[in-house]
């Protein structure tokens, strides 16, 4: 599985942003860094289908071989956690997960087999007892991690990260870093993450592109 990005330039306004030229593999994290708006969060829209005016896209987005740039973003299959972990505040913990499950698993599962499944996944983030929680409860970090979990769980293809880590401190960016690397190497994912902290780059330790 890869994500390629083949001459893409994106325009705002008709005039040039950014253009680049890169591939990520399965398991590989690549990190994107740049100045303050020159365009990482909206080169991240372009790939996820989430571009609007006034940007506009060209080139190859190609994701497992398939060329994407015009296939609508609920079929595109990737995965993105933001900085704001964004969870269905009105959903509990467990439920948030449940939500991202593709239809096919929803529903081949039972209720009780669905929440096992699922207290499992919290179990490997430490978060066992978490299921019933409600979102606005958890600390920052846990609100991560369940974001990543919930991520996850819709299986993606690719996963994008912008700025995963921006709102924690550092003891919990610290804690929360090795085991996101670790979750999406372990699911042989092409991410690509997009940071201004220099710290993330040295713990993915990965190819850097500058934007
Ligand atoms: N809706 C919009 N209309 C016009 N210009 C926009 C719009 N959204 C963003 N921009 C501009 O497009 C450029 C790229 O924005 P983008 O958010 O992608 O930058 P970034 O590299 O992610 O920045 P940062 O590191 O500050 O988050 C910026 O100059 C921004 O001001």
């Amino acid at each position: 599985m890869a994500l390629s990005l083949d001459n893409v330039s994106i325009h705002r306004f008709n005039q040039p942003l950014l253009t680049v030229n890169f591939s990520v593999a399965a398991g590989e994290i690549v990190c994107v860094m740049g100045a303050s708006g020159a365009g990482k969060s909206t080169l991240l829209d372009a790939i996820s289908g989430q571009l609007s005016q006034p940007f506009s896209v060209q080139g190859d987005i190609t994701l497992n071989g398939e060329r994407i740039n015009d296939i609508p973003a609920h079929r595109r299959n990737i995965g993105i956690m933001y900085q704001d972990a964004l969870l269905y505040e009105h959903l509990t913990v467990g439920d948030n997960i449940a939500f991202a499950l593709p239809r096919s698993e929803h529903h081949a599962l039972k209720a009780s087999e669905r929440r096992a499944r699922i207290v499992g996944q919290l179990d490997t983030v430490g978060l066992a007892d978490f299921y019933d929680r409600a979102v606005q409860t958890l600390s920052g970090g846990q609100q991560a991690r369940v974001a990543l979990l919930r991520t996850l769980a819709a299986k993606p293809a690719a996963v994008l990260l912008d700025e995963p880590f921006g709102k924690l401190d550092n003891t919990r960016k610290e804690q929360l870093r090795p085991w996101v690397i670790q979750q999406l190497a372990d699911r042989g994912l092409p991410a690509l993450m997009v940071t201004h902290d220099s710290g993330d780059a040295q713990a993915v330790g990965g190819r850097i592109i500058e934007v």
